[in-house]
This record gives C-alpha cells, structure tokens and sequence, in this order.
C-alpha cells in the first residue's frame, strides 16, 4: 500500500486533530504495508502548542477535564440541591432519547425473536468498574459468571482497547474470541474465505486449548514503532507524579487519572512533543487516558465487522449483533450497527453523553443484570 496514496480512507477523528509539527522524524515509516487498504497517508502534523492556552485552545485540555467524569465527584462539586437535582433531570431527558436496556428488555426481545444474537463487550467502564490502577480492573466472579453464561447460549467476543493477552488474564473464559489493542489483535475462528482458498491475511494459530484460530493483526508493521515510543514517553512523563504508561501491544495509554489536574496539560504537552516524530501514529483520548495508535482505518467497528465475517454471520438479516461499551472508541462499533442497520449499541453510562448507541446502562452492575435477563430470555424462549 502506497502511504502517500490520494486514495487513501481518512480516518475521520471526532477529537481534536493532534498539533504537531513534521519536521523531524527519527522513525522510518514501514514500507511494506500489506494490500488489505488500511494504511492511510501519515498526516502533515500542525506545529506544537508551547503554552498550556494553546493546548486548551486545541480543545484538549477541556476533554481531558471532564473526562470520565463519576457522579459521586460531581455530587460533591456541586454544592446545593437544586444543582443535583438539575443533574438527575438532564440524565432523565437524557434517557427519553436513549432508553435503559432494562426497562427496555422486552422491546429488545421482541425485536430479537427468532434472529441469532451475536454479543461484543468492551471490557474496562463495562464488564469491571473504573478503578485508579488499571492493573487492579478485576472484574467480578458473578460477571465472569454472567459472561459464561451468555456465552454458552451466544457467540460473545470482547473488543477491548487493552492487549489481547491482559484482557484475557481477567476475563479468563476460554470459550469466548478476544480482540485487543482496540481490534488490532483479533484471535476468532477460521475465516470461511480462508477455508475457500481466498486470501485472507491471517495467521494460524492455536488458543488456549488448543484449538484452531486465526490471528489477524492489521498494525503488526507499527510493533517496533510502538515499542520504540513506549520508551520514549515512559522517559518523558516519569517524573509527572501519578503519570502511567501501559503497553497495550499494538498502542500505547498514557494514564493521567491519578495526574494532578493542574498537571494535564503537561502530561499532554510532553506526549505531543514526543509524537511530533512519528507521524504514522496518532492520539486519541479516552476516560483519563490517552491513546497512541497507528494511523490505520482500522477500529472497533471495523473488528466487529471483521468477527461476523469470521462467524459467518454477515449479511444475514436473522442475525442481531448487540455491542455493549463505555468509551470513546466504542462509538465505532456503535456507529457500523446503526449505519449499516446491523443491531444496536448500549452505551455504559451514568452521565448523560452523545452517542451512536441505541439504549444505554448506567453501570456495570446493570450490564451484568441485562445479560443476566438475556440468559434467561434465551433459555425460557427455547
Ligand atoms: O476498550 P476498553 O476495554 O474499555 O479499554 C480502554 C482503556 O481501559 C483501561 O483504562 C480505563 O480503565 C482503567 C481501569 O478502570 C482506569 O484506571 C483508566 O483511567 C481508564 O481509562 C486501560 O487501562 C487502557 O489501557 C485502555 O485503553
């Protein structure tokens, strides 16, 4: 794939675009891009902001304020009742447009009788609550029930923006497909395509238990550049107090969650100082957290596709693949159900939001309720 190709898909970002300058680039970009068309051009970077007005100008240091805000902390802020009531009343009109999935169950069930249900979960904000260290995201033994659960009467993936690998380390169920590093690293079933003869660029492999799978790995070219920049901005923010890296394989977090808030546009500032040489990687922003990850138009929308594919289970108007996640990049997934009017998405949250999902849920605890209720749905309607 030619990187300087006017062909090229754009990834539309709906965040602000990273300021950066081109001019230095210490990392040569791969030249051997595999022929699947998800490369896209490496953008022409704006130059750096130098003052913390520039980075709030750029609309960063607002997103990295309020995001992933929690309703205890805005309880408190807020100091008398009429401000928490107005809060409650803006959830409230906030779910008239986007209903609970629990209220709405059986709308949901009657909308889904006699079509095959396909489940995608987000991990961290859905399956485990947001904790202050994402080592300690445990997710519950009466989740990992539930999951098991609807596991064994749906196919169930989980689509998590950590590596592959660690998403598996908590959810521990060998009977589901995994994709990490936000898609980037899908371990599903053979493609039928594959078994056709078709090429499909995927490696054979084999899961836990020893059964066949196919590993599809769009980004691997970028695993130098990712390493080399997980180096280099664990130098630059080690001594912002509370500053923490994660190696999600394919991109890389930078924490700020428990970064002082006078210190976020720092932690920003030193982040796009590094990026500014790599032009084929690009930030994004999550809950306290920001994202670096390989310019490719690839996503989690583009994973759920991909895992239907691989499940067979594309194009077939009797199937109704529901997305459950919290974030930012889950929105993807959202979007690709609604626009090709696949299935829907229920998006995990407390605060009201915009969103492409359908129906929403407050919190983890109900996201284990609901498919609690889909379980039973399932098993009674059989
Ligand atoms: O796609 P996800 O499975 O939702 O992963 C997105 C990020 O989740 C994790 O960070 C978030 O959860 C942490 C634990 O609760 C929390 O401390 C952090 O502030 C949140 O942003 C994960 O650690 C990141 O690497 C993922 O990118």
């Amino acid at each position: 794939m030619d990187l300087k190709s006017s062909n090229s898909p754009v990834i539309v970002d709906p965040l602000p675009t990273l300021a950066l300058s081109s001019t230095i680039m210490t990392y040569t970009t791969p030249k051997s891009f595999s022929s699947m068309g998800l490369y896209l051009n490496c953008p022409k970077k704006k130059p750096l902001p130098g003052k913390i007005e520039e980075v709030r100008a750029a609309g960063w240091l607002d997103l990295m304020l309020a995001s992933s805000p929690t309703r205890k902390r805005q309880n408190k802020d807020f100091i008398n009742d009429v401000q928490v009531d107005d809060l409650d009343l803006r959830y409230h009109n906030w779910m008239v447009r986007y209903p609970s999935a629990l209220t709405s169950f059986e709308a949901i069930t009657s909308f889904g009788r006699g079509k095959r249900l396909v489940l995608f979960l987000d991990y961290d904000g859905t399956l485990s609550p947001i904790v202050d260290n994402p080592e300690n995201a445990i997710m519950s033994n009466e989740m990992r029930n539930a999951v098991r659960h609807v596991a064994s009467l749906f196919p169930t993936a989980i689509i998590s923006g950590r590596s592959r690998d660690k998403v598996f380390d908590f959810v521990k169920l060998s009977e589901l497909y995994y994709a990490g590093s936000h898609g980037m690293d899908i371990m599903g079933p053979i493609r039928m395509s594959e078994l056709s003869g078709q090429h499909v660029e995927c490696i054979r492999s084999t899961d836990s238990k020893g059964k066949e799978v196919n590993l599809f790995q769009p980004a691997s070219e970028f695993l130098p550049m990712i390493s080399e920049v997980f180096n280099k901005l664990g130098e630059t923010i080690k001594n912002i107090d509370g500053a923490k890296m994660e190696d999600n394989k394919f991109c890389v977090s930078v924490h700020y969650r428990n970064v002082a808030p006078h210190d976020y546009a720092e932690v920003h500032q030193r982040v796009t100082a590094v990026l500014r040489n790599y032009p084929c990687l690009r930030l994004t922003h999550g809950r306290k957290v920001l994202e670096v990850r390989p310019v490719i138009d690839w996503n989690k929308g583009k994973a759920v596709e991909f895992l239907l594919e691989s499940l067979r289970l594309s194009e077939k108007e009797d199937v109704l693949p529901i997305y459950v996640g919290d974030d930012k990049t889950d929105e993807d997934a959202f979007k690709v159900l609604k626009a090709n009017n696949l299935g829907f998405g229920i998006l995990v949250s407390s605060v009201p939001k915009d969103t492409d999902a359908f129906y929403s849920l407050r919190d983890p605890t109900e996201v284990m309720e609901f498919l609690k209720k889909l379980a039973s749905w399932k098993e009674e309607s059989t």
